[in-house]
C-alpha cells in the first residue's frame, strides 16, 4: 500500500472568465506540476472528496458525507457528462471498513455529481473514466454543517479502511478555498428557489444556461469590485494550507462552520474536502506536502490552491 494525496480548487469559470496571462501562466505551471505528480505515482485508485452544488444533492435527503458506488455526472458549465469509472467491488469494501470503524457513513448506489467531482478528473487525468474512482462527497454548501472533526475522522478511517486494499491510493480533495460564489442558500430563499433546493427538480437546459450565466456575470462582477460576495481571504487561506503542510490536523477540530463562512464565505467549507483527503493520507503515518501554490483568482470567485503530499 502507497498513498499520495493531492488538494485543488476547482470553478466552473476556469476557461471562461480568466485572469492575467501572467496569473494565468503561474497557476498553469502549478496545475502542470501537480498532473507531473499524479502521473508519477500512477495511482490504482482514487479517493475523490467533492462537494456537491445542488445538482446531485438536496435538501429532501442531505447527508454531511456519502460514498458512491457508482456515479454519473450532469455535465453543468461545460464539465464532461456520463458515468464516472467507479470501481465498485472496492466501493462497498471501503464502505464496509468505514462504518466497521464506526463512522457513520451514507452510500449512494446512484450518486449524481457535477463540476465538483468532474474538474479535477478532467484535469489530473484528462476525463472522468480514465483511472478506478471511489467517490466521496462531502457537503460543503448546505448548512446545517456538522463538525469539522468528524470529516477529519471519516478521511481517516477512509485512510485506515484503504491501506487494507494493497494498491496505490491518490486521495483529491476538490474545491475551496476561501470563496463565497452566488450558490443559493435555503434560509430566506423565495417559495420556488426553497422548492428548487428541497425537490431537486432538474433544471431544463433553458434553466441551467440562465443559472451558469448568472455565475459567469458574478464572476465578472467580483473580479470588477462590483460586488457584495465575501471577499477572497489569503491569509485565511494560508492558514488552512499551515494546517494542512504542517500536519497538525487536530486544528481543524477548533474550526465551527461560522466562522468558516466569516472568514472565508459560503463556500469556504468546501475546503473539508482537503481536509478528508489529507486525514486520509495521514491514516499512514507522517507525510510530506511536496508542493504548494496559492493565488487568490477573483475571476474565478477562489481562493485557488494546489497542493501535492506524500508519506515521510
Ligand atoms: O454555481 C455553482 O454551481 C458553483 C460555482 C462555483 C464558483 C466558484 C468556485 C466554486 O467552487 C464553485 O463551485
Ligand atoms: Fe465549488
Amino acid at each position: 500500500m502507497t498513498f499520495a494525496a493531492v488538494g485543488l480548487s476547482h470553478s466552473p469559470l476556469i476557461g471562461k472568465n480568466d485572469p492575467a496571462p501572467e496569473v494565468l501562466t503561474r497557476i498553469d505551471a502549478a496545475v502542470d506540476q501537480a498532473r507531473a505528480f499524479v502521473h508519477e505515482f500512477e495511482p490504482e485508485l482514487v479517493v475523490l472528496y467533492a462537494p456537491d452544488h445542488y445538482n446531485g444533492f438536496f435538501y429532501k435527503d442531505m447527508p454531511p458525507f456519502c460514498l458512491a458506488t457508482a456515479a454519473t455526472a450532469v455535465g453543468d458549465f461545460g464539465s464532461q457528462a456520463g458515468p464516472l469509472s467507479v470501481d465498485r467491488d472496492i466501493a462497498d469494501t471501503v464502505a464496509e471498513g468505514v462504518l466497521d470503524l464506526g463512522i457513520d457513513l451514507t452510500v449512494s448506489a446512484r450518486m449524481t455529481v457535477d463540476h465538483g467531482f468532474v474538474q479535477p478528473l478532467e484535469v489530473l487525468f484528462g476525463g472522468i473514466d480514465t483511472v478506478p474512482v471511489v467517490p466521496v462527497f462531502i457537503n460543503g454548501v448546505a448548512t446545517p454543517l456538522g463538525r469539522v472533526s468528524r470529516i477529519r475522522a471519516l478521511g481517516d478511517a477512509v485512510g485506515q479502511a484503504t491501506a487494507r486494499l494493497d494498491k496505490r491510493v491518490l486521495f483529491i480533495g476538490s474545491g475551496g478555498l476561501s470563496h463565497d460564489p452566488p450558490v443559493p442558500t435555503l434560509k430566506g430563499a423565495p417559495a420556488r428557489v426553497a422548492d428548487a433546493l428541497i425537490e431537486g427538480h432538474p433544471p431544463t437546459p433553458e434553466q441551467r444556461a440562465k443559472g451558469e450565466a448568472r455565475v459567469l456575470q458574478a464572476g465578472r462582477d467580483y473580479a470588477a469590485g462590483a460586488s457584495t460576495m465575501v471577499p477572497i481571504n489569503p491569509a485565511w487561506d494560508a492558514l488552512v494550507l499551515d494546517v494542512l503542510e504542517n500536519g497538525t490536523l487536530a486544528d481543524v477540530d477548533a474550526w465551527t462552520p461560522d466562522w468558516m463562512a466569516r472568514e472565508g464565505g459560503g463556500s469556504a467549507h468546501e475546503v473539508r474536502t482537503w481536509i478528508a483527503a489529507f486525514a486520509s493520507l495521514a491514516a499512514a503515518g507522517p507525510y510530506e506536502m511536496t508542493s504548494r501554490f496559492y493565488e487568490p483568482v477573483p475571476e474565478w470567485i477562489a481562493g485557488f490552491a494546489v497542493a501535492t503530499a506524500l508519506p515521510r
